[in-house]
């Protein structure tokens, strides 16, 4: 998406000073689906990579509860929690310029009632400083979906494979194939109506999201879901290459991060033990 100048290349000597940035917005984000441009989200869960990511263009950033695998270490979606994932979000909406900054509400933090979803979306709100929220829902928590529109906070909803869900789910598993395509229409459906300015697609058939797509209004996000939708997501350590267990077969990795880091801390550690770090000019 390109609205606005996103990038500039430092060492340029004809560069102007950077322009006042324009924050990318949810009417942004239905322009680039009615105009066929593409949007991109990466997860971020701290300042530098937020930053960073924000002025390489990324048009949204993501405070996702992948999280707790990536940052917190623990190997389900189930167990991060609000307190856990509220200073993450602070410190990317802190660090984003141009991107509009998404959280998603944890396992637990929304199902109970309508009530509870305004609750917990205000809190991302007003002490994360978040722009909007995601929610795992289907078309039985549209409702939850709605009151959190209502009280003014943009709302994604994410459907197909709904990783807070994957005990319900049979474990992780691709959705919608076949007959089960028309749930994952209905759901989406269901979640426009409520209100969501934008629909996340994860792990469904390229067809499916197709369908899914075309059947809405609002622009598709899409992980594992093809390239007929609107946006794409990845998660951070996966696109980089930084995360060292098998990553699914939807993720590209544009870096090996993994192989940079081990090289330079390899590197610390042999010229600290050999004495040749600090040297004189990094000594007072
Ligand atoms: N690091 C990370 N990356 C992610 O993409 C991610 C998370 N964490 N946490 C939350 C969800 C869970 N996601 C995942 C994680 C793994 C698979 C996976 O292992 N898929 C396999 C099997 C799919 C199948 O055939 O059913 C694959 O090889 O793609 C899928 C989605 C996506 N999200
Ligand atoms: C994988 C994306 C869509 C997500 O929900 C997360 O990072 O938590
Ligand atoms: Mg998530």
């Amino acid at each position: 998406m390109s609205f606005t100048p996103a990038v500039q290349d430092p060492s340029d000597p004809s560069a102007k000073p950077l322009p006042e940035v324009r924050r990318v917005r949810t009417h942004h984000l239905a322009q680039a689906k009615a105009t066929g441009e593409k949007f991109s989200m990466l997860t971020s869960y701290d300042h530098m990579t937020a930053e960073l990511f924000d002025a390489a263009g990324v048009d949204m950033l993501l405070v996702g509860d992948s999280a707790g695998g990536t940052v917190l270490g623990h190997t389900t979606s189930l167990a991060i929690t609000v307190e856990q994932m509220l200073p993450m979000c602070a410190a990317v909406a802190a660090a984003a310029r141009r991107a509009f900054v998404v959280v998603d509400l944890p396992f637990g933090s929304y199902e109970e009632s309508p009530e509870q979803a305004v609750r917990t979306a205000v809190r991302f709100m007003k002490e994360g400083g978040a722009h909007g929220v995601k929610i795992e829902a289907d078309e039985s928590l549209a409702d939850h979906v709605a009151a959190v529109v209502r009280a003014g906070i943009p709302v994604i909803g994410h459907v197909g494979f709904t990783p807070q869900s994957e005990h319900a789910m049979g474990g992780y598993r691709i959705q919608g194939r076949g007959e089960a395509a028309q749930k994952v229409v209905d759901d989406a459906l269901a979640l426009e109506a409520a209100g969501a300015f934008c629909i996340l697609l994860e792990m469904v058939s390229a067809e499916t999201a197709r369908a899914v797509d075309q059947a809405l209004g609002v622009p598709t996000i899409g992980i594992g879901a093809g390239s007929a939708t609107t946006g794409q997501v990845l998660v951070w350590q996966d696109a980089l290459g930084l995360n060292g267990n098998k990553v699914a077969r939807f993720v590209k990795q544009y870096a090996d991060l993994r192989s940079v880091v081990s090289e330079a801390v390899g590197r610390y550690v042999s010229e600290v033990r050999n004495g040749s770090f600090p040297s004189e000019e990094h000594t007072y």
